[in-house]
């Protein structure tokens, strides 16, 4: 089973994905990973993220080379061998943010749209999605700020296109109100989750 956390900057993801990882009630042998991942694909990624002049369409696709090489050499193995895999961010963080990058483009007329498109021939979609709902202030005072994505303005973007994500496919998503105690949250995961993991 594939279950990813999604969500914008600060809205708790990676709080989540640790409480996870030392939960008794996971199996032992579940994969927790991540995207941007830490390969040299990632550090490709990471570049672009200091980069305030990146091209947000080269951004788009080494984002998208880091997801495949993630697929190819973590997740479908683990998924091959029936492992429960958590990953912090997947692929519908390029579609609510390269979609949001690129709103601007003279080329695309629906970004989100589109890096959808790119990933659908190839990619394995999430069992489940968890999505940390938080206000983009909010979230751009967590996070701190510390990269070009973290703005109220632009986090505000990116959270539209989740909303779009969310209604695109209810049935995958679980909503969880991320402004809650970190306590009340991880409560809620848990929920989310089956109870035989
Ligand atoms: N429910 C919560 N209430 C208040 N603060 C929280 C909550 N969850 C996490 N935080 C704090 O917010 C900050 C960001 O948390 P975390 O790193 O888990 O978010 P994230 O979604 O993984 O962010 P990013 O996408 O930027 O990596 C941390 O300082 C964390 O302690
Ligand atoms: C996977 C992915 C990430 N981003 C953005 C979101 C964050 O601002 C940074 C780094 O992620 P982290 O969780 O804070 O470590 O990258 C993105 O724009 N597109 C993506 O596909």
């Amino acid at each position: 089973m594939l279950v990813t956390l999604e969500g914008l900057d600060g809205s708790g993801k990676t709080t989540v994905w640790e409480r996870l990882r030392a939960d008794d009630g996971v199996p032992d042998d579940a994969v927790f990973t991540r995207e941007p991942t830490e390969s040299w694909y990632g550090d490709a990624v990471q570049r672009s993220i200091d980069d305030p002049d990146a091209d947000s369409l080269a951004e788009l696709f080494l984002y998208t080379a880091d997801h495949a090489a993630h697929l190819a050499d973590t997740v479908r193995p683990a998924l091959q061998d029936d492992r429960l895999v958590v990953s912090d961010r997947y692929s519908d963080s390029r579609y609510a943010y390269q979609g949001a990058t690129l709103a601007d483009s003279p080329h695309l007329t629906d970004p989100l749209e589109y890096v959808r498109e790119v990933h659908e021939p190839w990619t394995r979609p999430p069992d489940l999605t968890v999505y940390l709902d938080l206000d983009p202030e909010t979230a751009a005072r967590r996070s701190g700020a510390t990269n070009k994505f973290e703005t109220a303005d632009y986090l505000a973007t990116v959270r539209a296109n989740y909303e779009r994500l969310v209604e695109d496919d209810p049935g995958r998503f679980v909503r969880v109100d991320a402004t809650q105690s970190p306590e009340a949250v991880y409560t809620a995961v848990r929920d989310a989750l089956p109870e035989r993991l």
